[in-house]
């Protein structure tokens, strides 16, 4: 493991409660990591805690073995060659790009340090602007040049603190994927933080959602999309909404069909849903429990029988984003085709076609409350 964060607690002074609490988390050589979650959950005071800039009153940082912080030690900033990219740049404005990038290689050999420079300058693709000045250079190229700069020391880890924030949102895209291709092939093992999920699933390897100073996650953008374990996570991530549902089956083989040994089913407002439960506590039947519906599992059917009314309509290029309402009231999101064009009031047919079936104890039900308050947070089933 190269970065081994554990039970990390960060307090601010005269504050209630813990900025950053009891967080652990680790990074594989080489992987790139991405926290995301809400202003405040202490997204950049656990990266400044890494970073060296921030005290940790609690827990530990190893990078590559050897202990940072923790147990009375405290390596300073300069000492743990750390490297940060901030949203803002940070260039220095009166110097070119070659000395921003060179900045770092003070001690170095004069030739040597052009050779870095150059490689740098090559790698974040803008060989030839080393005499340019950061105000002839759009906010992307600047970003990148922070990210050249960052990376010339050869840093043994990378942070980056909402590094796309200040571009607008096409270049953020495509500076995302540059970004990861050049970590990649650098092999730098970084740590970024952002508000925005896309941004960590395009970047990272593995995402931590932050919740109150509190890791709810860190898992796989796959896993957290697909298996979010807790219901901030389920809610954070993606256009997903929790519908209400009665469990029908717990653990009686359902008739009929190979493999289904397990199965439960889900009676919803908008249809049966069956899968194989891999939570370890299964639900008693007829408990009232909460169903994760993600957009792209709510089809537009005209033959369904189930029928709901657009809401709310967001066109997306290819894609509609519908906001649809069932005959009870319940409302879904819905990724249609944008060649399928319905009116606002208008009723659909929609089929839900889940390929992971996620599901909590109902909040309404006092089940949900002694579920809540024991062991239980999150039932979640697949198929
Ligand atoms: N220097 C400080 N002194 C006191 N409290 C602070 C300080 N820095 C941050 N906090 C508090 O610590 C908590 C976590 O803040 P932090 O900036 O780490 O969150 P964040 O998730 O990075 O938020 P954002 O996305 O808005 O940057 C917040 O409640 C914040 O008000």
């Amino acid at each position: 493991m190269f970065l081994e964060v554990e039970h990390l607690s960060i307090r601010y002074p005269r504050t209630p409660s813990a900025a950053v609490d009891d967080v652990s988390l680790r990074l594989q050589p080489g992987e790139l990591g991405a926290l995301i979650g809400p202003s405040g959950s202490g997204k950049t005071s656990l990266l400044r805690a890494v970073a060296g800039l921030e005290p940790a009153q609690a827990g530990r940082i190893r990078l590559a073995g050897a202990l940072l912080e923790g147990d009375g030690i405290r390596v300073a900033a300069e000492g743990r060659r750390i490297g940060m990219v901030f949203q803002d740049f940070a260039l220095f404005p009166h110097l070119d790009v070659a000395a921003n990038i060179g900045f770092g290689l003070r001690g170095m050999a004069r030739s040597q340090r052009e050779q870095v420079v150059t490689a740098m300058l090559e790698l974040v693709g803008l060989s030839g602007s080393g005499g340019k000045f950061p105000h002839q250079l759009s906010g992307g190229q600047q970003q990148r040049i922070a990210l050249a700069r960052a990376l010339a020391p050869q840093p043994r880890l990378l942070l980056l603190d909402e590094p796309f924030s200040s571009l607008d949102v096409e270049l953020r895209e495509r500076l995302a994927h540059d970004v990861r291709d050049i970590l990649k092939r650098t092999g730098t093992t970084a740590l970024m933080v952002t508000h925005d999920q896309m941004e960590a699933f395009a970047v990272a390897d593995v995402v931590g959602v932050m919740r109150q100073g509190r890791l709810e996650q860190w898992d796989s953008p796959y896993a957290l999309y697909h298996r979010p374990a807790t219901r901030f996570a389920a809610d954070f991530i993606g256009h997903g909404v929790l519908l209400q549902g009665t469990l029908m089956q717990t653990s009686a083989p359902a008739s009929g069909r190979d493999g289904s040994e397990g199965e439960i089913e889900v009676q919803t407002a908008a249809g049966l849903l069956r899968g194989m439960p891999l939570h370890d506590q299964p639900l008693p039947a007829n408990a009232q429990v909460d169903v994760l519906l993600r957009a792209d599992d709510v089809m537009h059917d005209d033959a369904s029988p189930f029928k709901a009314r657009v809401v709310r309509k967001s066109f997306r290029g290819a894609e509609f984003l519908y906001t649809l309402a069932l005959e009870n009231g319940q409302q879904l999101l819905s990724l249609v085709p944008s060649h399928h064009d319905h009116a606002v009031g208008e009723w659909i047919g929609i089929r839900l076609d889940v390929t992971h079936l996620v599901t909590f104890p109902s909040m309404e039900s006092s089940l949900a409350a002694a579920l809540e308050a024991g062991t239980a947070s999150a039932g979640v089933l697949t198929r």
